[in-house]
């Protein structure tokens, strides 16, 4: 029986990460050091895990990173206020502001005090419109990092059929856009998909943007078919689990990518990335 390739990000997120460096490095010699602030607003641990885990590689790269810690009972406008004078703050270039989010806030409706040039993780839904119209602006890094890593293994995209399953403004509809934008099919299936796995087993490529761990397995899974497994879902002994149902899914996957290890440590890269060109006043679009 074959077995699916280990789709790994590890390799790619570390060339990312080197040449964010050295591009960090020629900013600083020139006396503009790139820094981005975090704004977290939340005791959620695997948002606590990823600030700490951008906070060390953004330091590592010569980054400069704040972190603006936000009570989780703070309301929607001092959240605001927040990201108006980070937006207004020249020192600064790159903003993300993490989810999840007090309740009653919404990461649509406040990411549009982020400004469109420091909007590093595609949040504002400017960017979003942007991306949608294949004009520059930054992808959430999230997506991103799928289109990047099905690049970085050579996985053709251009007639390819590709499944996205989440239609979150974080990952599943910009993951579509960039994917629409590199001429693949997409359809975006989601909760209220009838039938999920007639559709998604036709597809050449499944995307697994839901955040429920298990989610796909094999009966969603045409043989042959690249599973790109976007969730991270915390276990109860303290690990990290995918949407994808890996010991189901690997027998009759042509690839598919690990959790932890795939996607996530390319997301942290590019989002490095984001904020070095943010402070070269390079807004991109992705390809
Ligand atoms: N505005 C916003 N944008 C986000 O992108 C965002 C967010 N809020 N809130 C929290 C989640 C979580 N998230 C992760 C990113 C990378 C890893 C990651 O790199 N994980 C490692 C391993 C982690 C481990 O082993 O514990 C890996 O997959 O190899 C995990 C989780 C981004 N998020």
């Amino acid at each position: 029986m074959s077995t699916a390739t280990p789709l790994s990000g590890k390799e790619l997120a570390a060339a990312i990460r080197t040449s964010a460096a050295d591009r960090a490095a020629h900013l600083t010699a020139a006396g503009r050091t790139p820094k981005l602030t975090v704004v977290t607003a939340t005791d959620d641990p695997s948002s606590a895990w990823y600030v700490r885990s951008i906070a060390k590689a953004a330091t590592k790269a010569g980054i400069v990173c704040d972190i603006a810690d936000l009570r989780p009972d703070s309301t929607p406008d001092a959240i605001r206020a927040t990201l108006e004078k980070l937006s207004a703050d020249d020192g600064v270039h790159g903003i993300i502001l993490q989810t999840p989010l007090p309740a009653g806030a919404a990461l649509e409706d406040l990411a549009s005090a982020i400004a469109f040039a420091k909007d590093v993780d595609g949040a504002n839904p400017l960017s979003l419109g942007r991306l949608a119209a294949g004009l520059p602006a930054f992808a959430p890094a999230t997506a991103q990092a799928v289109v990047a890593l099905l690049d970085h293994h050579g996985v053709e995209l251009a007639g390819r059929h590709v499944t996205v399953i989440g239609r979150s403004n974080v990952v599943g509809k910009p993951a579509a856009h960039l994917l629409l934008a590199r001429n693949a099919t997409v359809t975006v299936c989601h909760s209220r998909t009838a039938d999920l796995s007639a559709i998604t087993s036709r597809a050449d490529i499944v995307v697994a943007a839901v955040g429920r761990a298990g989610l796909v397995t094999a009966e969603h899974v045409r043989p042959g078919a690249v599973v790109i497994d976007v969730g991270t879902n915390p276990t109860e002994d303290g690990g990290l689990t995918g949407d994808v149902d890996a010991a189901s899914v690997t027998p009759l996957a042509a690839a598919l990518t690990p959790v932890p290890g795939g996607v996530g440590p390319v997301t942290t890269a590019l989002l490095l990335d984001h904020t070095v060109r943010a402070a070269s006043e390079e807004a991109t679009t992705p390809s």
